[in-house]
C-alpha cells in the first residue's frame, strides 16, 4: 500500500512536472514565434543581405563594438562574399548600403549628399559642425578660389613652415632627439593652414595652438568655437564693412566674404563654423600622413634614399627654386605618398553620402530618403587584382606600373580607377591641392635634413578604431639634423 502511494504520488509529481515543461515548451515556442515574426518585419525586404548583424533583432550594441573592433575584418569577409554586389551593414549607430565601386559613375547622378553625411555621423548637432548642412559654400571657395591661388601663396606657405620647422624639430648633428612628431607636424601644417585661411598678420600666434585643437579627438569643442568665434566674429565684421579694400588678400575668409551671395553665406558665425570645419578635416589628417610616409620609409630604407636622391637631385635642377612645378616633379616621393595613402587612408569607408530623396538605381534597388551609402575604399585598395601583393608598402609602386600614367593622374588627384584616397565624385576631398602641396614641402625638408629612428625599433603603430585609420599623437619616434644635407632653403 505505501509502495501504492508512494508510485501514485510519484505518478501525479510526473504529470505535474510534464505540464509545466509543457506551459513552458508552449510559451518559449510562442515568444520564438512571436520574435520570428518581430523579426521578418523589422528585417529590410529589398534583398541585400545584411553584415554585421546576426538577427534584426540583436542589439545594435553588439555590432557597434564589432565595428569598433574588427572594422577591417568585417569588409574583408562581406568583400570576399559580396565583392560584386551591394550588401547592407549594420555599423550599430546606422546600417549602411555598402556599393561596390563600380556603382560610383550610377550613384553620382543621384540626389545625395556628403555634408549631411559628414554632419549626422560626426553628431554635427552636438558639436556645431552641422553649418555644413545648410550650405557648401566652404568647398566651393576652397576649390573655386584657393585651389588655382595655391602657385601664388606657396612662397609665403613655404617661408612659414621653414621658420617653424626650424623651432619645432631638433637641430643637434650629434644627438638624437626623441619627440612626439605628429604634434611637430601638426604646427607646421596649421601654420599653412591658418595662412591660408586668414591671410599673413590676422591671426595672433597664440591662436594657433588653439586652432590645431580643433582635432576630432581632442576637442574642448564650446570652448574652441568661443575661441574661434572670438577672433573670427568681428574679423568678419570689420572686412565686411568695407571689402573693397580689406578683402584684398588672398585668404578664404577674404573670399568668402567677397563672393557670398546671401546673408547667411556672409554671417560671421557661419563663416567660424565652415572655416571650423575646414581646419578640423585637414589639419591632423595631413598631419598623420606625412607621420606615415616617413614612417612607412625608415621601415624600407632603400626607399627612403632613392627618394632623398631625388630631392637631392631636384635640388640641383631647379637651383633651389622650389616652385609648383619642382614639387610636382617629384615622381618617386608623389608614388610613395600614394602608397602611403593606399595603406593608411584616413577611413576604410569613402564615398559616404545622405541620400536627399527617395530615388531608385537601374537593378531596380530603391534608395529611400535619409538612407546612408557608401563604398569600402579599403576593400578597393587591398584588392590584388589592382595592387599585387596588397599588404606590401612598394614606393614606387605607381611609378614602376606606369610613369607616364602615374605623372597624369599625381597622388592630389581623384583617380576613380586607382583607389580612392579623395573620394570620389563632386564632394572628393576639397582639400587635396593644399594636402598635396603642403605634405610636399614638409616631406623635402624633413627628408633631406634628418634621420629617423623608432624608438626600441618599433614603428610608432597606426590603430583602427570603426572605419578610422589613424596614429596617435603622442607617438613618439627618435630625430637627428644630418650634418650633410642639400641645404634647401625656402
Ligand atoms: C592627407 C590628407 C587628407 C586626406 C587623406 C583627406 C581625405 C578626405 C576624404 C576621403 C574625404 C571624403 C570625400 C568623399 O566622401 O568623397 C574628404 C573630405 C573633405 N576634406 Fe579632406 N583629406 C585630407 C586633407 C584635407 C585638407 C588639408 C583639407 C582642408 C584644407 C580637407 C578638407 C576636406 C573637406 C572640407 C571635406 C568635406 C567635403 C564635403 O563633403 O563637403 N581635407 N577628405
Amino acid at each position: 500500500m505505501n509502495e501504492l502511494t508512494s508510485l501514485g504520488f510519484q505518478g501525479s509529481a510526473h504529470t505535474e512536472h510534464f505540464i509545466i515543461l509543457l506551459k513552458i515548451f508552449t510559451a518559449a515556442s510562442l515568444v520564438l514565434v512571436t520574435l520570428g515574426i518581430i523579426d521578418r518585419s523589422l528585417s529590410y525586404k529589398d534583398g541585400l543581405p545584411l553584415v554585421n548583424r546576426r538577427f534584426a533583432l540583436e542589439p545594435r550594441l553588439f555590432s557597434r563594438f564589432r565595428w569598433a573592433l574588427r572594422s577591417k575584418q568585417i569588409l574583408n569577409d562581406a568583400h570576399a562574399k559580396y565583392w560584386d554586389r551591394p550588401y547592407r551593414l549594420s555599423r550599430g549607430d546606422t546600417d549602411m548600403i555598402v556599393f561596390p565601386n563600380h556603382y560610383i559613375s550610377q550613384l553620382n547622378a543621384l540626389p545625395l549628399s556628403s555634408r549631411r553625411y559628414h554632419s549626422r555621423s560626426m553628431i554635427g548637432h552636438l558639436n556645431g559642425l552641422d553649418a555644413v548642412n545648410a550650405t557648401n559654400y566652404h568647398v566651393k571657395i576652397m576649390l573655386s578660389r584657393l585651389t588655382p591661388a595655391l602657385p601664388a601663396l606657396l612662397v609665403p606657405i613655404r617661408g612659414r613652415i621653414q621658420s617653424t620647422m626650424m623651432k619645432v624639430f631638433p637641430q643637434s648633428t650629434k644627438e638624437w632627439t626623441e619627440l612626439e612628431p605628429i604634434n611637430k607636424v601638426v604646427q607646421c601644417m596649421s601654420e599653412a593652414v591658418t595662412f591660408v585661411t586668414f591671410g599673413p598678420p590676422m591671426l595672433p600666434t597664440f591662436l594657433q595652438p588653439l586652432l590645431v585643437w580643433l582635432l576630432p579627438y581632442k576637442w574642448r569643442l564650446e570652448k574652441s568655437w568661443k575661441t574661434l568665434e572670438e577672433f573670427v566674429v568681428p574679423e568678419a565684421e570689420y572686412r565686411k564693412q568695407d571689402p573693397e579694400n580689406r578683402c584684398n588678400n588672398p585668404d578664404l575668409i577674404s573670399w568668402m566674404i567677397t563672393d557670398a551671395k546671401n546673408d547667411y553665406e556672409r554671417d560671421p558665425v557661419v563663416l567660424t563654423r565652415l572655416i571650423g570645419a575646414v581646419i578640423a578635416g585637414g589639419t591632423y589628417s595631413t598631419s598623420v600622413f606625412i607621420m606615415g610616409v616617413i614612417s612607412n620609409l625608415v621601415e624600407h630604407p632603400h626607399y627612403f634614399q632613392e627618394i632623398r636622391d631625388e630631392i637631392r637631385e631636384m635640388q640641383e635642377k631647379v637651383r633651389g627654386n622650389w616652385d609648383f612645378a619642382a614639387f610636382n616633379a617629384l615622381d618617386k616621393l608623389d608614388s610613395a605618398m600614394k602608397e602611403t595613402s593606399r595603406l593608411a587612408p584616413g577611413s576604410l569607408l569613402v564615398y559616404s553620402r545622405e541620400v536627399q530623396e527617395d530615388c531608385a538605381l537601374s537593378s531596380g534597388l530603391h534608395l529611400h530618403k535619409g538612407q546612408m551609402i557608401t563604398t569600402s575604399g579599403y576593400s578597393r585598395a587591398m584588392d590584388p587584382g589592382m595592387f599585387p601583393d596588397p599588404l606590401k608598402f612598394d614606393a614606387l609602386r605607381a611609378y614602376d606600373k606606369d610613369l607616364d600614367r602615374h605623372r597624369a593622374q599625381p597622388f592630389r588627384s581623384v583617380n576613380e580607377a586607382e583607389d580612392y584616397r579623395w573620394g570620389a565624385g563632386r564632394w572628393a576631398c576639397p582639400g587635396r591641392f593644399v594636402a598635396s602641396i603642403v605634405a610636399k614641402t614638409i616631406l623635402v625638408k624633413l627628408l633631406d635634413e634628418y634621420e629617423f629612428k623608432f624608438v626600441q625599433g618599433k614603428r610608432p603603430p597606426t590603430h583602427v578604431l570603426h572605419e578610422f585609420v589613424f596614429m596617435s599623437p603622442q607617438s613618439r619616434i627618435l630625430m637627428r639634423r644630418r650634418e650633410k644635407n642639400s641645404g634647401i632653403v625656402y
